[in-house]
């Protein structure tokens, strides 16, 4: 003990060390007064990085130190969250950080098989003070013994697993099992499946292989940023202190809701319209929404005489003759051209135009433009150039550059566009789509999704992402105003290097001189890239503003959850396809998910993807899961549950009441049965919770002692205690949720019958 004291004080020093010296590298960063770009820029990125480090190495301190390696040449090697170098000229390694290979040992040596090791010890620290130690021997020769050899191998995981929860999710990293390991520690590249029943650390899995990804290839993915999705915010609050606690910032996390930039999508909606909005057949149904805002209205007048022979071009005397011609819908007012005629014709050959390019709505658009631009040039040429004698036209090229330029610039001319084919926002696109959804979808489905204003949804979220890939983004006129900007840096730059250049002293020219100057190892237009690079933004900030990006790798949470639609959206944020996908189809609410794994991969991957189970429950003593199984198996005979690793000794308890006694016998359970320390959830209908708002705090804190939540919001967290409100009134697969949700107790109070396998066992009477 007083040995890895040592080891611990050590360590410690060290990293407040690093910590000071972090500090202050970043104040002296920080109060660079450089005017010169290149050193503003240096400096920005120094600060950029001191300040992540700075970060990491506060967030690490608790436990920073958690094991020690013992091998069979005598090397011992204490793991921990980070690595830390000693600050001699060697930089000898003090401690080895838990994702690097030499650590793995820690996690995978057995008796059977000890990977060179003698011992493995697990650590327990509280703040900067060892308070215990456990042994684990691996060598059974070595006769070296210490006193803290402990026979109960999993004594350490057993103490984790019963602690008490604070509301916020932990690290595992002290005590990550065999399986697990061989998860977080796989390849990067292409798509693996994680499945596992309730509490088999899918979730803790995910979260540590994607700090162990940053780890083995920083390069790549701080460049391309880690995207987590997770079911919900308040999921993703629940976990949002695990990659800190593990020394990675760099990673965004978001909820489906959160990802198309610009939008907050935190309305709700029926369970019945986010499914209809998640079907496949809503891309089609966007694509057919769009090509009717590309509908020519039937006013437009046909040419005439055109109708019969195409290629037969009207009188230009008819042009005089307005009222001999059909409804003129689009007739264009020009100031010094008089009336343009937009012929059905015309608009129809510049639409099929502008479709041929098979580019998205408002990238097509241009085309479009020009064509009908070109139509009405051609239109007033021959008005003004028809020869009398009928001859060729008699205007020459510069003429019809000339008209054609008056007619591009003309408002009434853009305006004859626009209501041809509009400009669209994805949020214009999708408001029209939501407000009129008849015209794509049967009637039942348009019934559940209908609707005229209101807050973004996040079943919305990947129909804007859906509608802006079929729109495009026309940012020729930002480009060519980034364009004029950078040719003004380059001139800026230019003149800075001109001005250095006159200031150098002769020396500088003297032949036998090594200094360069600035110019010589720079032009203007590399110095003008460096100061546009002044984009500081991590690449996770980065990436969350941007829809287009392509992350390095995606975890996604809950993934069950997911439809085809959200799946669209997250294949396009990933070309690369290089995915951790978690997920329990035993948990998935039915509406809405997208079906088996290989359904949902199928069109991305075909099926080069992979995939892994996780079988034992870390988290619902057997007691709870034998009835959470029971309750399963009642709908789906061959359920097979996931084996808990423990069990408490205490049954479920199980209270009767009359139906208006409901809410008061809940209170009275809670007060019973809060703990001192710990969290306690009321997993209730909807419909109950206003009888229950004593227990309800603002918004879903789930620090708060006593935590009520719908079925739905219980998804992936975990309490000491739960009691389930009601059963018979949850779906089955969100009573499966709600009953494996406890790592202590569980409670169920209700009115109505149990429903078939929860009651099966006798009831204690309360
Ligand atoms: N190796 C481990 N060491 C310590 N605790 C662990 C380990 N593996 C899992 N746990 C704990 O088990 C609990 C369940 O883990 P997690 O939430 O990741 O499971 P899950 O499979 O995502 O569950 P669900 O599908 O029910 O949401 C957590 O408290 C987690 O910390």
């Amino acid at each position: 003990m007083r040995r890895e004291q040592e080891t611990l004080d050590r360590l410690l020093l060290r990293l407040a060390e690093l910590r000071r010296e972090a500090a202050a590298g970043l104040r002296t960063t920080l109060a660079l007064q450089g005017t010169h770009l290149q050193a503003r820029l240096e400096r920005d990125v120094a600060a950029g990085e001191g300040a992540g480090r700075l970060a990491a190495l506060d967030a690490v301190e608790s436990g920073l130190c958690f094991g020690r390696i013992d091998h069979r040449d005598g090397i011992s090697r204490p793991i921990g969250r980070i690595g830390i170098r000693d600050g001699d000229p060697e930089r000898t390694p003090l401690l080895i950080d838990w994702r690097a290979p030499v650590a793995r040992p820690f996690y995978l040596a057995t008796g059977h098989e000890p990977m060179g090791l003698t011992r493995r010890r697990h650590i327990t620290t509280e703040g900067p003070t060892v308070t215990d130690l456990h042994d684990e021997i691996l060598d059974l020769t070595d006769p070296t013994r210490t006193g803290y050899e402990d026979h109960d191998a999993d004594a350490v995981l057993l103490a984790a697993l019963g602690s008490a929860r604070t509301g916020r999710m932990a690290d595992i990293v002290r005590t990550i099992q065999a399986e697990q390991d061989r998860i977080i520690r796989a390849p990067r590249r292409g798509v693996l499946v994680v499945e596992g029943g309730p509490g088999t650390g899918k979730t803790a899995v995910a979260l540590h292989r994607a700090a162990y990804l940053l780890y083995a290839e920083r390069e790549q993915l701080a460049r391309r940023a880690v995207l987590i999705v997770g079911p919900n915010p308040a999921f993703l609050g629940y976990i949002g202190d695990v990659l800190p606690s593990l020394g990675e910032t760099g990673v965004l996390l978001a909820s489906l809701g959160e990802l198309f930039p610009g939008v907050r999508a935190d309305g709700t909606e029926s369970v019945r319209s986010a499914a209809v909005k998640g079907r496949a057949a809503m891309a089609d149904a966007l694509a057919r929404a769009v090509r009717d805002r590309q509908l020519l209205p039937e006013t437009v007048p046909a040419l005439p005489g055109h109708r019969a022979d195409p290629a037969a071009r009207p009188d230009p005397g008819d042009y005089e003759a307005e009222n001999t011609l059909p409804e003129p819908a689009l007739l264009v007012d020009h100031e010094q051209h008089g009336t343009l005629w937009l012929y059905r014709e015309m608009a129809y050959a510049a639409r099929d135009r502008a479709r041929a390019t098979g580019l998205p709505h408002n990238l097509a658009r241009p085309h479009f433009a020009y064509a009908v631009v070109d139509a009405l040039t051609a239109q007033v040429a021959d008005r003004l150039g028809a020869d009398p004698y009928g001859g060729p036209n008699l205007l020459g090229p510069d003429d019809l550059a000339q008209i054609g330029k008056e007619i591009a610039t003309s408002a009434d001319v853009h305006s004859a566009i626009d209501e041809l084919w509009p400009p669209l926002t994805p949020q214009e696109l999708v408001t029209g789509f939501l407000a009129d959804p008849g015209r794509y979808l049967p009637e039942g489905d348009a019934a559940a999704i209908r609707r005229t204003g209101g807050p973004w949804t996040p079943a919305d979220v990947p129909l804007l992402d859906e509608a802006a890939e079929l729109l495009g983004v026309d940012d020729s006129a930002r480009l060519a105003a980034e364009e004029a900007e950078r040719q003004e840096r380059i001139a800026y730059a230019q003149g800075v290097l001109d001005l250095s250049a006159g200031s150098e002293t002769y020396e500088f020219e003297d032949e036998e001189s090594e200094v360069l100057a600035a110019h010589d190892i720079v032009d203007a237009e590399r110095m003008a890239e460096r100061q546009e690079e002044a984009d500081h933004r991590t690449a996770a900030e980065r990436a969350a503003a941007d829809r287009t990006w392509a992350f390095g790798h995606i975890v996604v949470d809950e993934a069950q959850e997911l439809s085809p639609m959200a799946w669209r959206l997250l294949m396009r944020r990933c070309p690369a396809r290089s995915m951790t996908l978690v997920g329990d189809p035993a948990q998935t609410a039915d509406e809405s998910g997208a079906g088996s794994w290989a359904q949902i991969l199928r069109p991305y991957v075909g099926d080069r993807w992979t995939h892994t189970r996780l079988g034992v429950n870390y988290r619902t003593p057997a007691e709870i899961m034998a009835r959470a199984a029971a309750v399963r198996r009642a709908v789906h005979p061959e359920f097979e549950p996931p084996r808990s690793v423990r069990s408490t000794g205490t049954e479920p308890w199980f209270e009767r009441v009359a139906p208006d006694g409901l809410a008061a016998a809940v209170l009275a359970a809670v007060r019973r049965e809060t703990p001192d320390e710990g969290r306690l959830a009321v997993i209730a209908p909807a419909a109950l919770h206003p009888a229950l708002s004593a227990l309800a705090g603002d918004g879903l804190d789930l620090t708060r002692q006593v935590v009520l939540l719908a079925p739905r919001d219980a998804k992936g967290l975990e309490f000491d205690g739960v009691i389930v409100v009601e059963p018979a009134a949850f779906g089955d697969s969100d009573l499966y949720v709600a009953l494996t949700r406890a790592t202590q107790w569980l409670g169920v109070v209700h009115a109505a019958p149990l429903p078939p396998g929860l009651g099966d066992d006798p009831v204690r009477e309360n």
